[in-house]
């Protein structure tokens, strides 16, 4: 990591926790170096950032976000935030070929050791529900059945940064991680995606 990367990233971390107040709570879970799929409710920009600083700095760096490629891919800048500062994996979201050379490059990085941050819904809702997760979680939890699937629940991060809005609005938000996950033996893919989107759901209760 170059030096005006290692600052941005280091910037934007001190300003997700400045902004949101990020809360971070472990449930029936704690930061470890072993390779996960950290999954969670998609909202905001804020939402990635606000699980990358919830890490422990030694182990942000084996996290990589997946990201929607025709977005952060888009201008120069988007593509140096995504994948330069964050690491990112960027991914084609529109099918086809597109999904199976995704799923080959997620595949690949559990792997190799590290980490994802996947936002199983596709795209950022308004913050009201938590909408259908899209299949890529269960074709992962397939192919790498030791690896554990942490759901984490964000809260707020939607009316500090909504979908749209340039400028954050500071209040409190949290990043609830829960118990790991796995495929059960002979589950189907709907009832596991059902599962997967209800753990999320039930780490938002009462919050
Ligand atoms: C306003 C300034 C915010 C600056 C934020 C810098 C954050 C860099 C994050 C880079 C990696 C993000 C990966 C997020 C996962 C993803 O790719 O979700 C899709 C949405 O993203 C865009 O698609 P959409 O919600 O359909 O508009």
């Amino acid at each position: 990591m170059s030096a005006a990367t290692s600052l941005a990233a280091g910037l934007l971390a001190g300003l997700t926790r400045l902004i949101t107040g990020v809360r971070a709570r472990w449930v029936c879970t704690a930061p470890s170096t072993a390779a996960r799929v950290y999954f969670a409710n998609h909202a905001s920009h804020l939402d990635t950032l606000v699980i990358w600083a919830s890490l422990p700095k030694a182990l942000r760096t084996r996290v990589r976000p997946v990201a929607a490629a025709d977005y952060w891919g888009k201008s120069r800048l988007r593509r140096w935030l995504a994948t330069e500062v964050l690491n990112a994996l960027l991914v084609e979201r529109s099918g086809g070929s597109g999904s199976r050379e995704a799923l080959h490059s997620l595949v690949t990085t559990l792997k190799a050791g590290d980490s994802l941050i996947l936002f199983p819904e596709g795209t950022r809702g308004d913050g009201s529900a938590v909408g259908a997760l899209r299949p890529g979680l269960y074709f992962v939890a397939e192919q790498c059945p030791d690896v554990e699937l942490i759901p984490v629940h964000l809260h707020n991060l939607s009316r500090i940064l909504p979908k749209g809005e340039l400028l954050p609005v500071p209040i409190m938000g949290s990043a609830t991680f829960g118990a790991p996950m796995h495929l059960r033996p002979g589950e189907h893919r709907d009832s596991f995606l059902n599962r997967a989107r209800a753990a999320i759901l039930d780490l938002g209760e009462g919050q």
